[in-house]
């Protein structure tokens, strides 16, 4: 495509992207469904652009404050990634010599909020957390995520799958602490490789496996994925299980747990059952109470733990959308909690990265139900599961997941026993 037109879509994107009323990913998705002639590289270009200006979006308003034209033109500019040759044959003199001028600004003297690009009460919040770590985090957050897999144990060991992705040309590096995860730089594209279509392998985060290997789910077992959506961590528990005893995956989202459907047909699992629920005190849950060996809730939170994957978060979530999400987390955590049998475990997991999500919900639970529930350490449940290093994800008995320390997504988890 001309260089020119390529950018005017850029500009057209960003236009849709920053009124921040939908994900960003689905506003690309949908963008990219109305323009089905644009190739691979130019989609790249485009998201990666849409990205980059969502990530850096303070900055990169003020750095457009001094040119002209529409601003989403001077975003677009300003955050492209299509190569540096392809925007100068899209832009005029005029445009070269505000960009020129743009770039020998030193970003190193502005001031913090240009260089965090985060609002003020995230900000302030993971300062408080972290104190002088916020600024690796900072960084870490800015950079896209590596691409993680799991290796389905069910159809293949995790050397085997990384030998037929080292025979496709795809290099793939064991993750540090999941003993079923490969690494891979960069984004090749898997959907058509035999690997992933016969469910040997399955995208997932590192520190999402975690979360799956936490619960300790064995066969025979029964088991509730209580926030299933379209079911990564189920797939995961399920071949935990080896494909035996029952794994319910409810979901209030009926839609999410249609996507889990393609998913389930390639892993070879039929220890699954999907169930739609109307809310987190369904009559299924009731059903259900005393008598299931492992629960995890994976709640509905901010996500703020996957802004390298979702930069858009920062700017849609706020302080009183957390506060409506922790009450829908006690809800939910109260409610899943009458599920285990005595003995069982329950895990309470987010992928946020903010106290009021995850140690204050915790903490809540512990004062009303401390009684029944006992919490078990989750290093050691690791442990227990072949996780090496596990000492160094925990925080309080607690998995603390950071970008910038273990490479994941900001995952947190909490682990109690009924008694
Ligand atoms: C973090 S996502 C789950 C992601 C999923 N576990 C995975 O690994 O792909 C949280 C899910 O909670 C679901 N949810 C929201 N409210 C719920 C409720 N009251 N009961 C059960 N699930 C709920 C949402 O629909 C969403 O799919």
């Amino acid at each position: 495509m001309h260089p020119n037109a390529l950018l005017d879509l850029a500009t057209d994107l960003l236009r849709s992207v920053l009124r921040l009323d939908q994900p960003a990913d689905a506003v690309v998705s949908a963008f990219f469904r109305q323009h089905r002639a644009l190739g691979a590289r130019d989609r790249h270009a485009l998201a990666e652009t849409a990205y980059t200006v969502l990530r850096q979006r303070l900055l990169l308003a003020h750095l457009a404050q001094s040119g002209s034209g529409a601003l989403e033109r001077r975003l677009a500019i300003l955050g492209w990634q299509g190569g540096d040759n392809f925007l100068r044959g899209a832009l005029g003199p005029h445009e070269q010599q505000w960009l020129a001028q743009v770039k020998s600004v030193d970003r190193t003297t502005l001031g913090d909020k240009l260089r965090h690009n985060l609002p003020d009460w995230l900000a302030g919040a993971l300062q408080t957390q972290l104190g002088e770590e916020f600024w690796p985090l900072v960084q870490a957050m800015d950079a896209a995520a590596p691409l993680d897999l799991r290796s389905n144990l069910l159809k293949t060991k995790r050397d085997e799958a990384a030998k037929a992705l080292a025979a496709a040309g795809i290099a793939a590096e064991p993750t540090p602490f999941s003993p079923w995860g490969l690494r891979i730089d960069g984004k090749p594209a898997l959907n058509k490789l035999e690997l992933f279509t016969n469910g040997s392998v399955e995208v997932q985060d590192e520190g999402s496996q975690l979360l799956a290997l936490l619960t300790g789910a064995k066969r025979g077992e029964m088991v509730v994925d209580f926030c299933a959506g379209a079911g990564g961590k189920t797939l995961a528990l399920g071949a935990m299980m080896r494909n035996t005893g029952r794994l319910y995956a409810f979901d209030v989202s009926g839609h999410r747990l249609d996507n889990l459907k393609p998913r389930l047909a390639r892993s070879g699992l039929s220890n699954v059952y999907p169930a739609q629920i109307a809310h987190e005190r369904d009559e299924r849950v009731k059903r259900l109470a005393g008598k299931i060996d492992r629960v995890l809730i994976d709640a509905p939170c901010s996500g703020l733990g996957t802004l390298r994957r979702n930069p858009d978060l920062k700017w849609r979530q706020s302080p009183k959308a957390v506060q409506e999400l922790q009450a829908k987390q006690q809800s939910i955590l109260a409610s899943a909690s009458r599920l285990p049998k005595s003995g069982g475990r329950l895990v309470y997991a987010t992928c946020s990265l903010l106290t009021a999500e995850n140690e204050e919900i915790v903490a809540a639970f512990d004062a009303e139900h401390g009684r029944d529930f006992v919490r078990l350490d989750a290093a050691e449940l690791l442990r227990e599961q072949g996780v090496e290093r596990a000492d160094e994800l925990l925080q309080d008995r607690c998995l603390r997941l950071w970008p910038h320390r273990h490479r994941t997504d900001g995952f947190f988890a909490a682990v109690w026993q009924r008694r």
